[in-house]
């Protein structure tokens, strides 16, 4: 009963935005601008600034500017410029959120850093790896980068407790198998920018957490992709656009992982499965006893539910199968399974020694925001990042991806 409580109080908070503290003086504020009157910009960036004392969404440009004053007007943004170069010129803009289609992304994300501004840029972060090099390890990032200017590819799921109290539940030296599917059911119509080539789109390309994920835990890049079946659209539609993959992987060592999404799941097949990520790991000798000659080994599982909108509901289960056996010989003397589930709506809850403010309603786009702002104003944050070496990975290894399943690799309209 208690827990129901606790669920539907989150879930109000959630939809009410929950405490708006007062905002620090003007001239320590964070001012937002945001290209385009993006469905996602209200979840990814306008209720977590209201979170935050130290950000303000100051304004927004559309290419249409109608649209961008009917948004402005929803979400009380007080400037509305009549372009993105407008916006991105103002010197009443600190930093960029960028939420266009992918091929504009770098068009528009090198314009930024000339001018100077902090960069919250979506996922992923452009059309293919050579652009992520040219974004990343270019002469604007290397000139942006001498100034203070921050930038940071935005995948929210990294920064929020359950995540990092995940990641502590893993042994990476001893992992062998990470699976992850995203059945995502029909949320945006056939001719969303998610399936425009020409707009860089595709399930692989939209649904890149997974690759972000697998990447994360192992903390090493893919040495091969080893299969990749996709679904793309049909005629009329663009078949270059995937709708659904299903890939596979070869990390260093062997070690494998699987890889799988899809934007045309059904509802029962997404509530069912909930966006797992299963991580297995070999059997490790955890302790010996020398006297009986006898040594014991664990075989630990861990799936965690519903990574990227923890908020709603997430859950970690641990499956730990232990066996003792014989040193010499390896004769099995007895087995048996533990198992556990943990759950972390904030830092405090997490037990990982964070010692951050946090609210059990927060978005992972809230925490997302915190770190940004952190690495503006020069804080040490909680250490959890997504720096330029990992976006061009990001971007590598979506590229493999795309060359071993027969599809074109994405490209921005600008190169
Ligand atoms: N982090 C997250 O959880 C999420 C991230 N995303 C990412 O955010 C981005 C935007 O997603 P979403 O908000 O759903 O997208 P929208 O469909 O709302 O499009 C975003 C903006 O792109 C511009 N746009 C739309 N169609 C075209 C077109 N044909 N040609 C040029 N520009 C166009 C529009 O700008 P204008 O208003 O100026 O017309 C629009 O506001 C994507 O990169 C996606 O991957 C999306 C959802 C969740
Ligand atoms: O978080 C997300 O979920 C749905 C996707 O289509 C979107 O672009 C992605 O970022």
């Amino acid at each position: 009963m208690a827990s129901l409580f606790s669920l539907l109080n989150r879930w109000r908070l959630m939809a009410t935005g929950g405490h708006q503290p007062p905002k620090a003086p003007e001239n320590q504020l964070i001012r937002f601008g945001i290209l385009g009157a993006a469905n996602i910009a209200p979840l990814a960036l306008i209720t977590p600034a209201s979170q935050h004392p130290e950000v303000t969404v100051t304004a927004v440009a559309a290419r249409d500017r109608a649209k961008a004053e009917k948004f402005a007007k929803k979400h009380k943004i007080p400037i509305v410029f009549d372009s993105y170069q407008e916006l991105i010129d103002s010197d009443q803009v600190d930093a960029v959120y960028l939420p266009l289609p992918n091929a504009l992304h770098l068009e528009w994300a090198l314009e930024c850093l000339r001018k100077g501004k902090h960069l919250l840029l979506e996922k992923p972060s452009v059309g293919n790896e050579e652009e992520a090099r040219r974004l990343f390890a270019g002469p604007e990032m290397e000139e942006a980068r001498r100034k203070g200017v921050v930038v940071l590819e935005a995948f929210h799921y990294r920064f929020q407790p359950a995540w990092n109290l995940f990641l502590s539940l893993l042994d990476r030296p001893n992992i062998v198998d990470v699976d992850v599917s995203l059945i995502l059911p029909v949320l945006f119509p056939d001719d969303d920018i998610r399936f425009h080539y020409d707009l860089a789109g595709g399930a692989m390309m939209d649904l890149t957490y997974t690759n972000s994920v697998v990447r994360a835990i192992y903390s090493a890049e893919p040495e091969e992709c080893t299969s990749c079946e996709v679904q793309t659209m049909k005629p009329p539609l663009d078949e270059r656009c995937d709708h659904t993959f299903r890939t596979t992987w070869r990390f260093p060592g062997g070690a494998t992982a699987s890889t799988m999404g899809t934007h045309r799941g059904t509802w029962i097949q997404h509530l069912k499965t909930n966006l797992p990520v299963t991580v297995k790991h070999r059997a490790v000798v955890i302790s010996t006893d020398e006297e009986k000659g006898e040594e014991t080994l664990r075989t630990r599982k861990v799936t965690m539910h519903n990574f990227m909108m923890t908020m709603i509901w997430h859950r970690i289960d641990i499956q730990d199968e232990f066996v003792v056996r014989k040193k010499e010989g390896g004769e099995e003397v007895k087995r048996w399974t533990v198992k556990e589930s943990k759950k972390a709506y904030t830092w405090q809850e997490s037990n990982l020694g964070v010692n951050r403010k946090s609210e059990s309603y927060w978005l992972t786009y809230k925490y997302q925001l915190d770190a940004f702002v952190d690495r503006i104003k020069g804080r040490e944050g909680t250490g959890a990042w997504v720096d330029g070496e990992d976006s061009i990975g990001q971007m590598r290894m979506i590229d493999m991806a795309y060359r071993k399943s027969g599809l074109p690799i994405r490209v921005s309209k600008s190169t």
